[in-house]
């Protein structure tokens, strides 16, 4: 039977391996949980073991010793090595193998390919004719052109209905004029755009015989296919470096009165007729599809950012020995402490339960998909209400996530031997990209209000806000039932959520019955707002939780999981407990009962902990991380790490002779005097 944990080897640091003979069940069987099926679990390592048998695709050194020019140039060239064997390595119709087998050769900082994956293929197939799919999307599935998803300027990302990059249809000759009038409305931020790409699907404003139609989607070739060099018309370039995502070249793009034909707009669901007359969409915002694709995936994304953070911190804490619990014996391992425990574990379960809400949001989005291609177009706006409030909620709880796992690891951590402080630099730039966060949980806000509006009318509603109809307790039932479901967690985060959306609409009731105009009631509720979003979208995730622990039948797994979910159920709880003492929902008494219990879990999980990360099976290759390292060596490694530094070349450096030198000289020459 072998061991439960699957990465037990000899040779390993024996601390790590303690570990992992403690573990309680089978990591390969839990991958099956956070992957969705053993199959993909299999695959991934099967992708993972192939990969490391190519020596081109291995690193050439650390990645964070790379300047930025040889970062852009690395993933270059592993795209272009990857092509050759992309067809033996994964099945090229399974996103979850194209992402791993990024994640394991490039890692997150980057590459040529990105946005052509991530955006531009998905909006031709959403939003191109057949004819279109005919021309372009074909070649771009093939890789013969290379495309981003071109929408945010420099003076607009937020607010779309104002970008001021025009798409003026010219009856006569039966093209658009797409122009950037201003500084302002150049493109700025699209991934790849800066000197990867030769097409783009520019987001303009559609002006016909100058009238506004809001912004919609036109293909345009930005560069020669052979050359390289931009088209006239089109000022193209690379805005520089960012926090992380550096071997990322996100671009600027100004169009000066470029002609294109009419065919170029995207035309699968709205239309302009040769004569200018325009045909609407079924549904206003399908054109907004790209984008809720990247955030139905985000959720995803992330946790897999945080798994990896976790990873590297909970092992290093395995191995980290430093003071005593009891000073008659040796130093302890620094995860023994109850603070690194309630530092990390809490992100374990998180990492967990962002997955399982990533699963269902991708399930509801495929779905929705299917339903658009035949002009259904109903469950949209739930599916946009979801996103909204997960992309939101998930991208900010794993920014503070990475940071303690960073934190937890000490010095160390700081270093860029971790590998934490890069993973954080990308996981952030979800908090901004696909919707600033504000502004997605002001959008599923407005789901919230017309629902809550409809229950004060007496009406029922269903599905994702069902439970503002259903029956509620006035005092939580949290230790005072007998019986020990998770049921009494979870109403009272509905109760928590419910009251927050009926406090934020009572708010917004009352200024609009006061006189106050729509939009400058909105803003003065708008924290309040943001407030119940981030409620109902954690009542979700919960939720979203307790469900796949429900349906899980191996008995190890499925309790391995219930300790974890009982330690989010009342972890989170205490995050927000304050809203329902506000209310006397909860009592003094039953937060001692959940701070009791979370201490409980936190001993619970202690011996699983380094099981808990294993299971995600991140390889030491795509964790690339020094104090994450699978066998725990680290402080050798260390060590080994800091040799690539290029300041270790020579003894001493030129500056030392051309300032420090003088410096010193001349503060002796002083002393002297
Ligand atoms: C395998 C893949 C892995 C992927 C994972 C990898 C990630 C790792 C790489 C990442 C790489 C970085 C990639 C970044 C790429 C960018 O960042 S691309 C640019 C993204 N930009 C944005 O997200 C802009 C955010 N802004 C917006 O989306 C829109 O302006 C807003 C905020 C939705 C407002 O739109 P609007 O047209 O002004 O609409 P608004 O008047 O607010 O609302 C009107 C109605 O439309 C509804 N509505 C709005 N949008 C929608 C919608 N989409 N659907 C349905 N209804 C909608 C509203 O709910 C509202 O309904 P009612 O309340 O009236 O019933
Ligand atoms: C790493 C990265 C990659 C990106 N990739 C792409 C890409 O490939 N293609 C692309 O087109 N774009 C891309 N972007 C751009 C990104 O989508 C936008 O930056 C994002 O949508 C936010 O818009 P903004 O910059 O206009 O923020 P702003 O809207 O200017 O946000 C500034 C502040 O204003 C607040 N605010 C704005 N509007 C409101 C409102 N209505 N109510 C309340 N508060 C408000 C926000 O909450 C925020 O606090 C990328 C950005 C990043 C960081």
């Amino acid at each position: 039977m072998g061991n439960l944990n699957k990465e037990i080897r000899d040779g390993d640091h024996p601390d790590i391996t303690e570990e992992r003979l403690k573990s309680t069940f089978d990591t390969h069987k839990m991958a099956a949980q956070i992957y969705n099926s053993q199959r993909a679990a299999d695959r991934r390592n099967e992708i993972t073991s192939a990969v490391l048998k190519i020596p081109e695709l291995q690193d050439i050194k650390p990645l964070p010793f790379l300047s930025r020019e040889e970062k852009v140039e690395e993933a270059a060239r592993k795209i272009g090595i990857l092509s050759e064997h992309l067809y033996d390595l994964v099945n090229v119709n399974d996103g979850a193998e194209l992402y791993h087998l990024n994640n394991v050769v490039i890692g997150g900082e980057g590459n040529p390919l990105a946005l052509h994956g991530v955006m531009f293929i998905p909006v031709l197939q959403a939003q191109a004719t057949d004819e279109q799919k005919k021309k372009w999307l074909y070649r771009a599935m093939k890789r013969e052109i290379i495309g981003t998803y071109a929408q945010t300027e420099m003076g607009h990302g937020s607010n779309l209905r104002k970008l001021e990059t025009t798409a003026t249809y010219d009856k006569a000759t039966e093209e658009f004029v797409l122009n950037s009038p201003t500084t302002t409305s150049m493109k700025w931020w699209p991934g790849n755009l800066g000197k990867s790409t030769n097409y783009a699907v520019v987001v303009a404003t559609l002006i016909i015989n100058e009238k506004d139609y809001g912004p919609h989607s036109f293909m345009v070739q930005l560069r020669d296919e052979n050359t390289h060099k931009p088209l006239p018309n089109i000022e193209v370039g690379d805005i520089g470096p960012k926090m992380a995502y550096n071997a990322t070249d996100n671009g600027f793009l100004k169009l000066n009165h470029l002609r294109i034909p009419r065919t170029n707009m995207l035309m699968k669901h709205v239309k302009v007729e040769k004569d200018g007359t325009y045909i609407k969409p079924p549904h206003a915002k399908m054109s907004y599809s790209a984008m809720v694709h990247v955030r139905a995936h985000m959720n995803n994304t992330m946790a897999y950012f945080l798994a990896s953070s976790l990873t590297i911190a909970v092992r290093y804490s395995s191995i980290r020995r430093q003071g005593h619990i009891n000073p008659k014996e040796p130093e302890v391992k620094v995860l023994e402490y109850q603070t690194q425990q309630h530092r990390l574990f809490p992100h374990i379960a998180r990492a967990y339960a962002f997955s399982f809400a990533g699963a269902e949001t991708v399930r509801l989005y495929e779905k929705v998909k299917k339903d658009m291609e035949s002009g259904e177009t109903e469950l949209m706006a739930d599916l946009h209400a979801l996103t909204s409030g997960l992309k939101s909620v998930v991208t900010y709880l794993t920014m503070q996530g990475i940071e303690q796992a960073r934190q937890s690891c000490g010095g160390h951590g700081y270093s860029m031997a971790s590998y934490i402080s890069e993973i954080y630099g990308i996981a952030i730039g979800g908090c901004t990209y696909e919707g600033e966060n504000m502004v997605m949980l002001l959008q599923l806000a407005r789901y919230l209000m017309k629902a809550a509006k409809a229950v004060k009318e007496g009406k029922k509603v269903e599905g994702l806000v069902g439970y503002l109809s259903a029956p509620d307790n006035r005092h939580s039932l949290i230790d005072r039932t007998p019986e020990k479901s998770y049921d009494t967690y979870l109403k009272t985060f509905e109760h928590i959520a419910r009251q927050q959306i009926f406090r934020a609409f009572d708010k917004l009731e009352k200024m609009l019955t006061s006189g106050l105009p729509h939009s400058e009631a909105w803003n003065k509720c708008s924290v309040e707002l943001t407030r119940a979003s981030r409620l109902h979208t954690r009542l979700f995730i919960a939720q979203a939780f307790a469900r796949r622990v429900h349906d899980v039948v191996d008995f190890h797994i499925k309790e391995a999981l219930d300790d974890l979910l009982h330690l989010h159920l009342n972890y989170e709880l205490l995050d927000v407990a304050s809203y329902a003492l506000e209310d006397g929902h909860l009592c003094g008494e039953q937060m001692n009962f959940i701070r009791s219990e979370l201490y409980r879990s936190l001993g619970k999980i202690r011996p699983n902990a380094v099981s808990y990360v294993d299971a995600w099976e991140l390889s030491d290759m795509e964790l690339r991380s020094v104090l994450g390292r699978r066998d725990g060596h680290v402080y050798e490694n260390l060590y080994k790490w800091a040799q690539n530094s290029s300041l270790n070349r020579t003894d001493v450096l030129p500056v030392f002779e051309k300032y420090l030198k003088p410096l010193m000289m001349s503060a002796r020459k002083n002393s002297k005097l």
